[in-house]
């Protein structure tokens, strides 16, 4: 490997998966009864998470990542390094397309996730991806 490609972090699975297990008590879900709780790991070594938040509108729902993305911000910023996300029987779960495009924006480099098939890269789950690079003209 050349010195140039990011490494993947060394990561606790269980740990995040802990945290994004303990978030997902906070989901506010009465619509879809469908509680998640996500969790990351910033690069500088910090645990963040987040839980969904439905309204009666259904469309505005906020998935767990979104709130994962607002608590990034607010505790300071960072990069995403390792993301998990479960449900309510601790299965994990897949983030959705949405979801995908709001991790990429806060990825570290060597970003992994958590997925039903295994820990796959940033790229894995979102390949050519659409990103602020695109926007340089
Ligand atoms: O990765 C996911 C997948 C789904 N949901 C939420 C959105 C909605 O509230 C509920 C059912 O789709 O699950 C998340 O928060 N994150
Ligand atoms: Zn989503």
């Amino acid at each position: 490997m050349s010195s140039s490609e990011p490494t993947a972090p060394e990561v606790d699975w269980d740990a995040l998966t802990a945290a994004a297990t303990q978030a997902m008590h906070a989901a506010y879900a009465p619509y879809s009864d469908f509680p998640v709780g996500a969790a990351a790991l910033t690069d500088d070594g910090r645990i963040i998470t987040g839980c969904n938040v439905e309204n009666a509108s259904y469309g505005l729902t906020l998935c767990a990542e979104c709130t994962l993305v607002g608590q990034l911000r607010l505790g300071g910023g960072g990069r995403i390094a390792a993301f998990a996300c479960v449900d309510a029987s601790g299965s994990v779960l897949m983030p959705c397309g949405r979801c995908r495009q709001l991790l990429y924006e806060f990825r570290a480099p060597g970003m992994v996730l958590l997925t039903v098939s295994g820990v796959r890269t940033m790229d894995e789950v979102l390949p050519d991806a659409f990103g602020p690079q695109n926007l340089q003209n």
